[in-house]
This record gives C-alpha cells, sequence and structure tokens, in this order.
C-alpha cells in the first residue's frame, strides 16, 4: 500500500511540523496544507528513527479536501501507509477545532469522513465508522469465523478480527501483563491469514465496562496506545457478550472511552501538543 501519485511530488528542503500524542501513542504532524509539501515512504522511516530523525508511532500529513475541513494521510513509521489512525485522527482534529474555533468538523481519511468534536472537558471524540466485520474488507485471506481465527500461539486462545478501517487481531486473555507481546505481535502480524498484515491486541476483561489492552502495531511495535485497536477490541468483547458497547479501555499511556453506537465507534480521548518544530536542510538534502 505505499502511497499513490499526489503522495509522491517534490521535497521541500523546509519541512514543519507538530509532534502531539494520544496517550502516549505519538505522532508527527506535517500539515501540507499551505504547500502541498510531499512525503514519501523513505523521508517517512527517515523522520520516524528516533536517533537520527524525530521518531513517532505516526505520521499524518494534512491535505486540503474537498467538502471537509482536512485530509489526512497516515504512515507508520516503516514507511507503509495507514488508512486509519484514531489518535492522530483525535489529535488533527483537535488542532484543527483550536485553529477554526469550530467544535465539530469532519475529516477525510482512508477510512471514509470521519466527524470529530469536542468532547469538553480537553476531550477529543471521534466516530471511527461502523466496525469492518467482513472478512474480504477486513482484509483476511480466506472466509473463516471471525469470532475464533484459525491462528495458533502459545496463548491458546483463538483471536477476533474487526476492521476499523485497518486490521486488528484481538485476543482475549485472562492477563494481559503475562503475555510476551514482543514475541507474539510479530508473529501474528504477519500470520498468511492477514494479507496486508495486521495489529495485535490483547485484552483482558476486568468487568463488563473495563477492559484492559496492550497493542502491538502493524509496522513493528508495541505502543503505548491504539485508537483503532481500542475500538476493535470493544467490538470483539461486545460481540462475544464480554462486555456492553459501551467501554472504558485502560492502555500503557491511559484511559480511551469507547462507545459503539449504531452509526459507528466513538472513541473519546485526550490530546497533547508537545512541540513545533522544522527539520534542518542537512537532514532533508541527505534524503535527497
Ligand atoms: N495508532 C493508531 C493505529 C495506527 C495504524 C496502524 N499501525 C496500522 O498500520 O494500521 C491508532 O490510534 O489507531
Amino acid at each position: 500500500m505505499e502511497g499513490e501519485s499526489h503522495r509522491h511530488q517534490r521535497q521541500p528542503r523546509d519541512l514543519r511540523f507538530l509532534k502531539m500524542h494520544g496517550l502516549g501513542n505519538d505522532f508527527v504532524i506535517v500539515d501540507a496544507r499551505p504547500g502541498g509539501e510531499a512525503m514519501t515512504p523513505a523521508l517517512a522511516r527517515a523522520l520516524g528513527d528516533r536517533h537520527r530523525g524525530v521518531g513517532f508511532d505516526q505520521l499524518a500529513v494534512i491535505r486540503n479536501g474537498a467538502g471537509v475541513a482536512a485530509e489526512i494521510d497516515f504512515w507508520n513509521s516503516d514507511g507503509s501507509l495507514a488508512d486509519a489512525c484514531g489518535n492522530a485522527t483525535r489529535c488533527v482534529a483537535r488542532l484543527l477545532m483550536t485553529e477554526s474555533g469550530q467544535t465539530a468538523l469532519d475529516l477525510r481519511t482512508g477510512r471514509g469522513v470521519l466527524r470529530a468534536e469536542d468532547a469538553g472537558d480537553g476531550l477529543t471524540r471521534v466516530n471511527m465508522g461502523p466496525p469492518v466485520l467482513d472478512w474480504q474488507a477486513v482484509p483476511l485471506a480466506r472466509e473463516v469465523d471471525l469470532d475464533a481465527l484459525p491462528i495458533e500461539t502459545p496463548l491458546g486462545v483463538l483471536p477476533g478480527a474487526a476492521g476499523m478501517g485497518n486490521p486488528h487481531c484481538v485476543f482475549v486473555v485472562p492477563d494481559a501483563e503475562a503475555v510476551d507481546l514482543a514475541a507474539l505481535g510479530p508473529q501474528v502480524e504477519h500470520d498468511p491469514l492477514y494479507p496486508e498484515r495486521t495489529n495485535v491486541e490483547v485484552v483482558q476483561i476486568l468487568d463488563r465496562e473495563t477492559i484492559r489492552m496492550r497493542v502491538w502495531e502493524r509496522g513493528g511495535m508495541i505502543t503505548l496506545a491504539c485508537g483503532s485497536g481500542a475500538c476493535a477490541a470493544a467490538v470483539v468483547t461486545a460481540r462475544r457478550g464480554l462486555t456492553g458497547r459501551g467501554v472504558t479501555v485502560r492502555l500503557d499511556g491511559g484511559d480511551l472511552r469507547i462507545d459503539w453506537r449504531d452509526d459507528g465507534v466513538w472513541m473519546t480521548g485526550p490530546t497533547t501538543l508537545v512541540f513545533e518544530g522544522r527539520l534542518s536542510h542537512e537532514f532533508l538534502d541527505a534524503l535527497a
């Protein structure tokens, strides 16, 4: 899923960016609305390097879009594109609501047009849309029971699948802390059942309204939070009758509120603007 032509134009020599995070899920945000700055897989990988670049879990590029406040592209630090990133969507929504004074707006992502709202108390909520529960659309390689995927792991439980614009594989386990996620994550990310790889969540039921979740993100890392993953986990546990349709998801970076309603899966949580930066010519020239 490497970028389409509009995402691969001329590289600028001077690139401004913002660093934001949602519950420690951290993002570099490039506002490409004024100059149409381009992004490439190589620049995304270089920026994502936590030692030689800026470092991020995802890179979000904001572009002008017809009929919406903006369009957003999401890049993982391995240079791959993702159609959904819940926490970055909330961060960009907060940024644009602050900029415009609006309390609600629409954003176009690979997932489609998403509604974002100011939820009060500094929180931002986004409707991530209805879950994808069709095996071809997740996508999976073949027709299987989405509630019991034939993926064998040392956990000894069969995971569930749900798509939120990106693929997820959710394991419900008795003790999420006991799972060796650094070993499980890459194994399941690359399971042949997921032709486009997958994000991997391990979830423990704390009560009918609270779950604990740890996440391995497609792209190759454990992150402190994952918004689309929290939505997928809430959908899988609700479908199994383990929780209701409204849950608090307890992540390493803090809590997200997930509400699966008739119009989609809503995600509510905090966002933080960390700093504004500008990439040096030395850094950009070395990539040219
Ligand atoms: N952190 C994100 C998910 C990012 C995309 C993911 N790694 C993928 O490749 O699908 C979120 O908050 O949803």
